[in-house]
């Protein structure tokens, strides 16, 4: 296979729409492959700023705002690293030949949950929960009364959980509409609503795509609370059947998709049976792991894929993650770490964040041991030794 890989000049530039722990890994790995970084983000030293060589702050949900940004450095890659990024802004900035990550309908199809579900559901075939959109309140409890209780509501647009709730009778049909209302991270004009799949458990597939092949990482099992993950482990014991659909799901996404990058394909898994959720077109936050379980983490195959080089990777070890969430404000987050922590198979990450808020994610604790099963026990653990002082 020949690769054109444009690592010919070190002077690469990519910018992170967007400064988060994720982000910031993935800048960790650009730097080490000799490209530049540029961090944007909505507020000052966010984690990729403090490993980036330039940074922005920009309100990224504006047009004219981000596009000045991206003209005025023509990097050579821009990738989207948060889903309320303004998607009319990349679409120009795409027509003015600038290569955006893993595409611009790409982002823009997987940043609205109507525009990813009928994708999925309907252009691809893929098995997906039953669903309605919505927009009014009577609309609202028809849809619930159609597809009947438990239900999910969801605004078409916004992530980690927000805005989103199980409804489980026609009472707190009312409780979900204003929560999506007042709770969305992007727009709850429209919302959608899922049957709720009662599944045995639920994976991040990482898949990664260059321009020659995809590439699968062993499937990462998770638990979330509140729309938000809070343990994962790789890697997640499947049945071959319940894998080998799972990636033929996560083949048909990626490619549907097209372009490069890693891409975080969320399944649910009942029995042998195979649901398509979501997907993101960039590294997961469940995939925080790969830290600690493959010889090519989540953010070097991302970086690896984006310069359309070879995409080989070890699984190293079972391991698992613990997202350390915060529990009050603070303007100064120090850590309180027991030396239990600093096992010879464990380690905490702390992302830098300037500022604390309750739940929002600060650090990640990660664990290798024998089995995914033992590493999860110890995450357990080990993340109640760390506390925000
Ligand atoms: N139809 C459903 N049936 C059962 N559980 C669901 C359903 N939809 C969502 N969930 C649960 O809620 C979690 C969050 O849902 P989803 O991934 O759609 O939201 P999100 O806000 O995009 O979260 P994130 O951005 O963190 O991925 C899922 O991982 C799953 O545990
Ligand atoms: N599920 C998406 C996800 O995990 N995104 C990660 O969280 C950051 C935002 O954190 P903040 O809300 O604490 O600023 C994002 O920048 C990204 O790294
Ligand atoms: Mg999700």
């Amino acid at each position: 296979m020949v690769l054109t890989t444009p690592l010919k000049s070190n002077s690469i530039k990519i910018m992170l729409l967007g400064s988060g722990e994720l982000g910031k890994e993935v800048a960790i790995e650009a730097n080490r492959l000799g490209c530049e970084v540029i961090a944007v983000d909505r507020y000052a030293n966010a984690p990729a700023m403090l490993i980036a060589q330039k940074s922005y702050v920009v309100d990224m949900k504006n047009k004219d705002a981000l596009l000045d940004v991206i003209l005025r450095e023509k990097p050579d890659f821009v990738l989207p690293e948060i889903e309320a990024i303004n998607i009319e802004a990349l679409f120009e900035a795409e027509s003015k030949g600038i290569h955006i990550i893993p595409n611009a309908e790409a982002v823009n199809k997987t940043m609205n949950r109507k525009n990813i579900r009928v994708f999925a559901a309907e252009k691809l075939n893929l098995p997906t929960s039953k669903y309605e959109f919505v927009s009014t309140y009577e609309d609202l409890e028809a849809a619930c009364e159609k597809l009947g209780y438990p239900c999910v509501v969801k605004p078409v647009m916004s992530s980690s959980g927000h805005g989103q709730s199980i409804v489980k009778s026609k009472e707190e049909i009312i409780t979900a509409w204003e929560f999506a209302k007042s709770d969305a991270r992007g727009s709850a004009d429209e919302l959608i609503v899922e049957e709720f799949i009662d599944f045995d458990y639920e994976i991040t597939l990482l898949s990664a795509k260059n321009d020659e092949e995809v590439v699968f990482c062993p499937p990462i099992g998770h638990i979330q609370s509140g729309g938000d993950y809070i343990f994962s482990w790789q890697e997640m014991e499947m049945s071959e059947v319940a894998l080998k659909k799972a990636q033929e799901i996560a083949k048909k996404i990626v490619e549907g998709l097209g372009g490069r990058g890693i891409f975080g394909v969320e399944l649910f898994i009942k029995g042998d049976e195979v649901y398509f959720s979501e997907v993101s077109p960039r590294p997961h936050d469940t995939g925080l792991v790969t830290l600690i379980t493959q010889s090519q983490s989540e953010f070097a195959l991302h970086i690896r894929a984006v310069l359309n080089l070879p995409l080989g990777f070890e699984f190293l070890t079972p391991g698992a993650s613990a997202a350390f969430r915060a529990n009050k404000d603070s303007y100064i987050p120090t850590f309180e770490i027991e030396k239990e922590v600093f096992s010879k198979n464990s380690r905490f990450i702390i992302f830098g964040k300037p500022e604390a808020h309750p739940k929002r994610r600060m650090g990640v604790l990660l664990v290798s041991d024998k089995s995914s099963k033992e590493a999860l026990q110890k995450a357990k653990l080990l993340i109640d030794k760390i506390k925000l002082k």
